[in-house]
């Protein structure tokens, strides 16, 4: 059964309550992590992280509050990212992505198709039927010695490439702490992950999903991005206001709105974690679809969306196997980081 639930805000910053629907029992908890970091001693620390894991192993989802990533960097974020998708459809083709190893580039709308199926063929009649309605940049660590960034010409975009490694660099290190607090609330050392998510083997999307008719999105399977998992250990999601994104209740099998919350980011387990935790922490299917609440009730074409999506991974070379405390039987072999990714990423795209 459906009812409204509240989310509340702790910090005292953002002090209000905001309404999602959800079914019973369904949360996606908003985290103060100042808290994390003004801790005075390591029992306070791990007050945050067990509401942090607490939340990992129910909802798999949660939106975090002063994370320190000020407002005007992610509105620059933003402003880039839109002056890129901006630019002729031959501009951007010429910096396509290419290769699920390296995962750098553009990829322009129907490309990609995202899906829980591992299964290529599947994948590949669903991308027919049902394609992705959005374009995204795909930007690596920049010093990879085999993979180059696809970066545009700095007059095309004057400070693009600049904004989005600092920017890199600035969610890489909110990740680390994250997993931190992650390696805490499973009750590991505070560095148990450091060593192994140091080499920033990660990927930052920028997402642009342009206006559409609203009926192509009631379609049967059609989304703006379909239902699927992330891949890594954790992604660090800024969305615009306009809204769409949905979480999957894994209880009632119902997809609920995340609502954005402005100055948050939604933070979400990845299936590598969820893998490495032996389960113990979820990897929860969302969507992105027509946002709930149109401009009218007659509006049949539906606003433009932009999120950025931090996408972090362990080192490639990291091997992901059950974790101390997460069960006595493991449920999953041994798998390397990189085979896993880019063997799940050579499935979704064409
Ligand atoms: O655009 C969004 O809000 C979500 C995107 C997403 O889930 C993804 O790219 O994996
Ligand atoms: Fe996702």
């Amino acid at each position: 059964m459906l009812f409204r639930a509240s989310v509340h805000v702790r910090s005292s910053g953002l002090r209000k309550r905001c309404f999602a629907s959800a079914a019973a029992g369904f949360r996606i908890p908003v985290i103060d992590f100042s808290r994390f970091r003004a801790a005075r001693s390591l029992a306070e620390k791990k007050e945050t992280a067990n509401e942090i894991v607490s939340a990992f192993k129910n909802s798999g989802f949660i939106y975090v509050s002063n994370h320190g990533i000020s407002e005007d960097t992610v509105s620059n974020v933003f402003r880039k990212s839109a002056a890129f998708f901006k630019l002729p459809e031959g501009v951007k083709a010429q910096l396509a992505w290419e290769d699920p190893r390296s995962n750098r580039g553009y990829v322009q709308i129907g490309r990609e198709r995202v899906t829980q199926s591992a299964n290529a063929a599947e994948i590949s009649a669903l991308r027919e039927k049902a394609p992705d309605f959005k374009e995204t940049m795909e930007i690596g660590r920049d010093w990879d010695s085999e993979w180059k960034n696809q970066w545009p010409k700095e007059s095309d975009v004057p400070g693009f490439n600049k904004t989005m490694l600092d920017f890199f660099q600035t969610c890489h290190n909110l990740h680390v702490e994250m997993m931190q607090s992650v390696a805490l609330g499973l009750d590991l050392s505070q560095d148990f992950f450091d060593s192994k998510i140091d080499q920033q083997c990660h990927n930052l999307r920028l997402l642009s999903y342009p206006p559409i008719k609203r009926a192509f999105l009631d379609g049967d399977g059609q989304a703006r991005a379909g239902a699927h998992s992330d891949y890594g250990t954790l992604t660090l999601l800024f969305q615009a206001q306009v809204g769409g994104l949905e979480v999957m209740d894994p209880q009632s099998g119902v997809f609920v709105p995340a609502t954005p919350i402005p100055g948050t980011i939604v933070i979400n387990v990845g299936d590598l974690l969820a893998r490495w935790s032996n389960d113990v922490l979820r990897s929860t299917l969302h969507r992105v679809v027509a946002p709930a609440k149109m401009i009218s009730s007659t509006e049949t074409i539906t606003p433009a969306r932009q999120s950025i999506a931090f996408f972090s991974n362990p080192n490639f070379d990291t091997l992901i196997e059950c974790l101390p405390n997460c069960g006595k039987k493991a449920r999953y072999p041994p798998v390397n980081t990189e085979t896993y990714i880019v063997g799940r990423l050579a499935a979704t795209y064409m």
